[in-house]
């Protein structure tokens, strides 16, 4: 028999072993930073045994933030700059990486590998790009080569190709890990992810294959923009500024009249849409172009909710629901408010109450769908594409 490369043979290796540690890396549309996951995992698929070890986001510093802008959910870019990011992002990760194992005190060598999620810097969804005879389309840069190499550690990457190629939007992947490590026999639940976009699992507890997994709209993306535009920070903390206004319902009519809101389910979208023009569009619709930069901000604050609760409301009505939490959404006390208000009958919580780290939620997730890359079968859960998802790079 001819032998196996060192490669195919360090894959096999890690397949075999009862036990594998792996780290998850997210790299959102809120650009906040970098949220690092080393977990443990066993088994696979719905049977998976996961352990979160270490957790850390280690946040962007301005210059690189304001470097990936240039190319971020933009129509046109500099080609150059897009060239080098993917580069310059890999190798970036990897030092982050290398960063927070130091700090945790663990070796290259005790880490079986990394899924890495890369930076999305631009999403279109057929539904959103129009175009005849061009499929769904996503890029997310930070090329898994530099990880691996840099790093030293087999590095899982570029995830959400393979999910278009199978027939989805290349997004929500949160489908998977919500219903690996979220569902419980018996029990309706809504697992709600609110970062830049704001996503949401039904995950039905009598029979999973009613799974509905979608993006529902902005989380904080227009929050945060507009903070930085009128107030120079970079988010709203703890909704300082949203108590501040009131709700202009105008505004907040014409930010929901979109056909985002009532296209067909699963749905994907991204600051692509929902960016700083939409808003101002949607001013000028309402004739509040002169609005207070506070009154601004509650109202953006309150489509989010809005946006959540109008949903959950035409999809997902019911009494016998409980709803978890997770992203930087979930720490904004102004938003969970407008959703418990309006959602009166739902009990809320964030999913620390299932044993999961909020803002390491995404992370985790990744490093799922690495280990189930590794040693899984394609899932098939309800209508979702049932593939392995991911592509390998060898350290050597
Ligand atoms: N204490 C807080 N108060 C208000 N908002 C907060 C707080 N903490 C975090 N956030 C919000 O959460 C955002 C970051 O969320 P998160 O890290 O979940 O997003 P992401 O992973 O980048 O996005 P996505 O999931 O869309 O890719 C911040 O930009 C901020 O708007
Ligand atoms: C294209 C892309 O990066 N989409 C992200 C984004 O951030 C939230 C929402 O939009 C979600 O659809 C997705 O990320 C999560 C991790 C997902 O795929 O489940």
């Amino acid at each position: 028999m001819i032998p196996l490369n060192t490669n195919l043979q360090y894959l096999v290796n890690i397949a075999q072993k009862p036990e594998r540690i792996g780290i998850g890396l997210m790299s959102g549309t809120s650009l906040d930073g970098l949220d690092i996951a080393l977990c443990r995992f066993a088994g696979s698929g719905l049977q998976t045994e996961f352990e979160l070890l270490k957790f850390i986001t280690i946040p962007y510093n301005d210059h690189f933030k304001d470097e990936v802008r240039q190319v971020f959910a933009k129509r046109s870019a500099d080609m150059e700059k897009l060239c080098l990011l993917n580069a310059y992002i890999g190798n970036f990760h990897a030092e982050l990486i290398l960063q927070a194992l130091d700090q945790w005190g663990i070796k290259t060598i005790e880490v079986d590998f990394i899924a890495s999620h890369g930076q999305t810097v631009y999403h279109a969804p057929a539904r959103a790009h129009g175009l005849v005879n061009y499929p769904n389309s996503t890029l997310q840069i930070g090329d898994g080569d530099h990880i691996a190499v840099k790093t030293g550690i087999l590095t899982i990457s570029d995830f959400r190709q393979k999910h278009i190629a199978a027939g989805g939007e290349g997004a929500p992947l949160a489908l998977y890990g919500d219903a690996i490590l979220g569902s419980k026999k018996g029990e309706n639940r809504i697992l709600l992810n609110m970062g830049g976009i704001a996503n949401l699992t039904w995950l039905p507890g009598d029979d999973l294959s009613g799974i509905i997994c979608t993006d529902i709209g902005p989380g904080n993306t227009l929050i945060d923009a507009a903070t930085k535009k009128y107030f120079n920070k970079p988010y709203d903390e703890d909704a300082r500024i949203a108590y501040l206004g009131t709700i202009n319902t105008a505004l907040l009519d014409a930010l929901l009249d979109n056909p985002f809101f009532w296209a067909d389910l699963p749905k994907t979208t991204g600051p692509e849409l929902f960016n700083l023009a939409y808003v101002e569009q949607a001013q000028q619709r309402s004739d509040t172009t002169n609005i207070s930069p506070a009154d601004l901000i509650t109202t953006l604050s309150a489509f989010t909710a809005t946006g959540i609760a109008a949903f959950i409301n035409k999809y997902l009505p019911g009494e016998d629901i409980k709803l978890f939490a997770s992203g930087g959404g979930a720490s904004n006390p102004f938003i969970i408010e407008q959703l418990q208000k309006a959602l009166p009958a739902l009990v809320i919580a964030d999913t620390r109450a299932l044993g999961i780290d909020p803002d390491a939620k995404e992370a985790i997730l990744f490093a799922l769908l690495g280990n189930e890359a590794l040693i899984g079968s394609p899932l098939k859960i309800g209508d979702n594409p049932a593939v392995l998802m991911g592509k390998f790079s060898f350290a050597g």
